[in-house]
């Protein structure tokens, strides 16, 4: 099963929208999904399925993007960890008195490639390097779980830094960028926004798999025409012809 990690320059960069669009993308063209958000701050208490529970927006999201030909994952396989405050999670975990633990997560991602799909996509939270515990961060889960990469560009100024430090640290971190989107996520364009993403496409090695415009409907897959799916799945290829050892496995 290949899986993507979906990494953003920040936290509200777009994460959720662009994996929202891929999961529609993946499934329009006949591939089997899962999703993962193995780690949510930022919950409410509200009913499910005939029963309350917490749940985080991007959680329901992603289960909500899932496809009657795709597995119907429960939401406690999309999301193992969830806590109330819209805090950065390793605080978030203290306050819950809960350890956030790699390896269960580890697990839980070997568990979820036992189901019937072609591809995982997982969601992190926040940024590449926000932390889980006090030895491990976000960036762990990609490196350990063999995932590809894709970066979400949140266009607005700063994003120009704060996309080539990441591409850096993913890059540091011994995991592969298979690409990155670029996402306006105010109605508004930034300032010389064509600029930017022409000067992240000459800085950046990995190719750009699309440019998404302010769409409030994004949960509905209204953005998939605007992501390069083709080109995401021949990098896939390209990828997988030098598996990871942890990937042949
Ligand atoms: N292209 C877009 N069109 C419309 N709204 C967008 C778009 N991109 C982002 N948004 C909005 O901006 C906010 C942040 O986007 P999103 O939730 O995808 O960020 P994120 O990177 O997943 O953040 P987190 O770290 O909390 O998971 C959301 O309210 C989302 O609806
Ligand atoms: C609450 C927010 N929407 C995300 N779920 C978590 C963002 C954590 C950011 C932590 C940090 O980098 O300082
Ligand atoms: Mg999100």
């Amino acid at each position: 099963m290949d899986k993507l990690f979906i990494a953003g320059t920040d936290t509200d960069a777009g994460k959720t929208v662009v994996s929202v669009t891929l999961l529609h993308a993946l499934q329009a063209q006949g591939r089997r999904c899962l999703a993962l958000k193995p780690v949510a701050a930022g919950a409410t208490w509200r009913l499910h399925e005939g029963q309350e529970r917490w749940m985080n927006d991007d959680a329901e999201a992603l289960q909500q993007a899932l496809a009657t030909t795709s597995h119907q994952q429960t939401y406690d396989q999309v999301n193992p960890y969830c806590f109330a405050e819209p805090i950065a999670p390793h605080i978030a975990a203290e306050h819950a008195e809960q350890e956030l633990v790699l390896a269960d997560i580890l697990q839980h991602i070997r568990t979820l490639e036992q189901l019937p799909a072609e591809v995982l996509v997982i969601e992190g939270a926040g940024g590449w390097l926000v932390p889980l515990n006090a030895q491990q961060s976000m960036a762990d889960i990609a490196v350990q779980s063999a995932a590809q990469v894709i970066l979400v560009v949140g266009l607005k100024l700063g994003c120009i830094n704060h996309a080539l430090l990441t591409a850096a640290a993913i890059s540091a971190s011994g995991a592969n960028l298979v690409g990155w989107v670029a996402n306006q996520p105010q109605p508004q364009p930034m300032v010389e926004q064509a600029a930017n993403i022409a000067s992240l496409e000459q800085r950046l090695s990995a190719p750009c798999l699309g440019v998404l415009p302010y769409c409030p409907t994004w949960r509905q897959g209204h953005l998939v025409d605007y992501l390069a799916t083709n080109q995401l799945l021949q990098s896939l290829l390209a990828a997988n012809s030098s598996l990871s050892p942890a990937k042949k496995a």
